[in-house]
């Protein structure tokens, strides 16, 4: 492998100023031979707005690392994470993909590359609950976007390292970013950004504009040059003029956040470098952002244009010097809060002080053409054997395990074992049935059938907590286009919808309607696209529709079934409620609807069955699921938001030999529940959206007169939005923000500030407005051409899912007559 930082570290002390860095092939070596110690694994998810240049920046990554030869690029389609034909001819990406590769000899990079658009948000969310900490790219023309808002909530706590890209961009402003950044998401937290190297400029000799050629690496005080002809080449020198005087601004200013929160470094500071800032060691300052981004204290930024190669290598270095190991990360959350978890050095996540419980998360399955089904899975504790029976606690069944992968993107590579902190691939046909997103998975780690040696109570239930789905917004109905299609059609629906769970059937048993469920217009196309070209199925689609849902107001009779020698099961169906006193909830994994039992019931009975307490509750929950879907009685659809209560002495036979019978009696009681309840006990439920449009000021007083007439929006707030270039301050000015970090002034916007007052001032009178509305998805469909003849094609929206809200009378009429 090649030494990015030595070379840096030999080039600062040695006086060498210009390097060709080589690449070394041999990533794939790396990882079939050496296996790096815990310490040295990162587990990072990519997240940001969508076209930030997530999937560019990671082409860059495999190309540093020696995992690809060439740079593919997201605009010819040739990129090693988009590998799917949609995600190549549409130059976006769609699902996540997974992809291990070695940076500077020892450590290992598993990176999860995300999608931006907003549909596949799902994705994000399965990829941030295996992930131990993110890199946010952000676009440095755009700053800070709505789905970067979004992401950002959604990676909570995770330790976080920004990249600013598309510095090369004309319009681009570090100042500008690194201030929304602030603004977004530090201001009035505890979390503070702390610059890693700021951007350099070249004028360029015909044309004398600012060319963005490279960094200023704070901490080594050296300016980092690429050579546009070149992706290996980097020149290194040392700092003079500006770029110093900006240098030890943003290293005084590093150190003085840092020193904030860090004891060590204020003693390094006061005893080593006798209180002089230039005397600070790189090593101190290094270690002192680790440890303070691990405990999320600071956020590290950096920048740079991943397009121009420009930057992915100090990011990458970033990435193992900052970001957590798996032995630092949060554990993973688990159903019973009393069961002991701890980090050791040596095993890592230790469950329950047995060092041979292997806990693994089942967090994405996929078919592939030739292999089948493979399930994705991060190893939290123990390790993982090819050929060990492993235990699902989430279903309740046993299965033995086939061939284990390391997964490459499109490709992936066969390995024995899997050890905590690893993400992985499970294959084979022991998998088809056993698995699906959202498991846990657990075995023993040295022996092939040691799950007897474990405590049945505490260790074989322990869950890692299940992966939020949110509800599908839009559905298209679906049809085999003959009869003998049916059954190839089930089977093809039955594959996605295993593959993407935020895709969901709903099934009107009246009309016998077959409706396809997802989170947007561009979810639905790739679904049906994918349902024809790779699952070959033979089918019609109907109009895209709106995902209504219903409701029940009330709480239904409780019916009960009794056999003849003592077997009881009772059950109704309510409301969801904030709490029901004594009992456990648990999630059905869609559309909001509960199981709610007494709570331990497991422990108070005394249970002699042959199969496990777990695949009961499960048959259960299947048959809840079941009979919530059938629907309500308005339009048939789905029922949301509504809780199964079990009376809390149910029992079961004690000769009973699989869990069907209980399914049958489970899915009978909800349905009658449910038609003893009166049609007007039942509500019909739409989704609202939360909508985020830019305007320019001039056309506010018509898209507002439009949102909140016809459209029915709820306006939550109207602000400016920042105009296109941001006047730069003097240069005698502070560039000191509220938090007192020191950000340089951009260049380019100085420059366009001097040159082009007139333009300036046409861009403050061309400010935009920023509105935020709540909206009913029914009224904001094909919104993108209204808003385009309403503001001449200069406003631009997103729409986001944010709830499921019960409609008026009048709109009910309204809404069941356009059905
Ligand atoms: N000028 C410039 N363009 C870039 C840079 N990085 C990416 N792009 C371009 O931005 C567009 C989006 O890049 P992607 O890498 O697909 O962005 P993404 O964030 O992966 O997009 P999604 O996954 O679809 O959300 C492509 O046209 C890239 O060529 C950069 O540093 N400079």
């Amino acid at each position: 492998m090649w030494k990015w930082s030595a070379y840096r570290l030999a080039g600062r002390r040695t006086g060498i100023n210009r390097i060709r860095l080589t690449v070394i092939c041999s990533a794939c070596k790396h990882l079939s031979t050496v296996r790096s110690s815990l310490s040295k694994v990162r587990n990072i998810g990519i997240i940001a707005h969508i076209d930030a240049g997530k999937t560019t920046t990671t082409e860059r990554m495999l190309y540093y690392a020696g995992v690809s030869k060439h740079i593919g690029d997201v605009d010819t389609g040739d990129t090693i994470t988009d590998f799917l034909e949609q995600e190549r001819s549409r130059g976006i990406t769609i699902q996540s993909a997974a992809i291990s590769f070695p940076w500077r000899d020892s450590f290992t990079v598993n990176l999860i590359d995300t999608p931006g658009h907003i549909d596949f948000t799902f994705e994000v969310i399965r990829a941030l609950k295996v992930i131990d900490a993110c890199v946010v790219i952000l676009d440095a023309v755009a700053g800070v976007e709505a789905q970067t808002e979004k992401v950002w909530g959604q990676s909570q706590s995770k330790p976080k390292i920004c990249f600013i890209n598309k510095m090369d961009r004309m319009g681009a402003s570090f100042n500008h970013t690194v201030n929304d950044l602030i603004g977004n998401f530090m201001q009035g937290t505890t979390s503070k950004p702390v610059l890693i190297n700021i951007p350099y400029y070249e004028k360029h000799p015909a044309s004398n504009d600012y060319v963005f050629q490279g960094v200023i690496d704070v901490i080594n005080e050296k300016r980092l040059t690429w050579n546009p002809e070149d992706p290996d080449e980097i020149t290194i020198d040392d700092l003079d003029g500006i770029s110093l005087k900006q240098c030890n601004r943003c290293k005084e200013s590093m150190i003085e956040t840092l020193t904030e929160f860090d004891e060590d470094l204020v003693q390094h500071f006061l005893e080593e470098a006798e209180g002089d800032y230039s005397k600070v060691s790189a090593q101190s300052l290094n270690a002192s952002i680790r440890k303070l981004t691990v405990q999320n204290k600071i956020v590290p930024i950096l920048c740079g244009a991943s397009f121009k190669n420009i930057g992915v290598q100090p990011l990458l270095d970033a990435v193992v010097n900052y970001l957590p190991s798996p032995i630092e990360a949060t554990l993973p959350e688990l159903n019973d809060k009393d069961i002991p978890m701890k980090y050791d050095p040596k095993v890592g996540c230790l469950v329950n002080d047995n060092k041979n419980f292997c806990i693994a998360f089942a967090f994405k399955v996929i078919t592939d053409p030739i292999r089948g089904k493979q399930v994705y899975v991060r190893i939290y504790s123990g390790r993982l054997n090819s050929g060990n029976t492993v235990y699902n606690s989430t279903t309740g069944e046993k299965f033995k395990l086939g061939k284990l992968l390391v997964p490459h993107a499109g490709t992936s590579q066969p390995v024995d074992v899997l050890t905590a902190g690893q993400i992985g691939l499970l294959t084979g046909s022991t998998i088809e049935n056993n698995v699906s997103t959202g498991d846990t998975l657990l075995s023993h780690s040295l022996k092939k059938d040691g799950l007897k040696s474990f405590d049945k109570k505490k260790e074989l239930t322990l869950k890692i907590n299940p992966i939020f789905i949110p509800p599908p917004v839009f559905g298209v109905s679906i049809e085999p286009r003959t009869l003998s299609n049916k059954k190839s059609m089930e089977n093809a629906l039955n594959t996605l919808v295993t593959e993407d769970p935020s895709l969901s059937i709903t099934q009107n048993d009246e009309t016998g309607q077959t409706v396809l469920n997802g989170m947007g217009e561009l979810h639905l196309e790739i679904a049906k696209y994918r349902l024809v070209n790779d699952l070959k199925a033979d089918v019609e689609f109907g109009q895209l529709m709106v995902s209504y849902k219903e409701t029940i107001n009330s709480e239904t009779n409780l019916e009960t079934y009794e056999s003849d020698d003592g077997y009881k099961f009772s059950l109704s169906v309510l409301p969801n409620a904030a709490h029901i006193p004594n009992c456990a909830t648990y999630p059905l994994g869609i559309n909001d609807n509960y199981l709610v039992m007494k709570n331990n019931v497991k422990y108070d009975k005394e249970w002699r069955l042959q199969v496990p307490l777990e695949s009961i509750i499960n048959s259960i929950m299947a048959s809840c699921i079941v009979g919530l879907q059938r629907g309500g009685k308005l339009a048939n659809f789905p029922l949301y938001g509504c809780s199964i209560k079990i009376r809390g002495d149910w029992s079961v036979p004690l000769d009973i030999e699989t869990p069907q019978e209980i399914l049958k009696i489970t899915r009978n009681l909800v349905l009658t529940a449910l038609d003893d309840l009166p049609t007007d006990g039942y509500a019909l439920l739409e989704p609202i959206m939360d909508l985020d449009l830019t305007i320019p000021q001039s056309d506010v007083g018509t898209v507002l007169q439009d949102l909140a007439g016809a459209r029915k929006a709820q306006v939550l707030s109207i602000e400016d939005e920042c105009s296109p270039i941001t006047p730069a301050p003097s240069s005698n000015a502070s560039f000191e923000n509220n938090e007192r970090i020191y950000i340089p002034p951009d260049v380019i916007s100085t420059l366009h500030t001097i040159k082009d007052k007139k333009k300036s001032q046409d861009a403050t009178f061309n400010m935009k407005k920023n509105i935020k509305a709540r909206v009913p998805l029914r009224e904001i469909t094909a919104y993108t051409n209204k808003l385009r003849s309403l503001s001449q094609g200069r406003g631009e929206f997103n729409i986001e899912y944010f709830d499921m809200e019960k409609v008026t009378d009048d709109r009910l009429q309204s809404i069941l007559h356009d059905l």
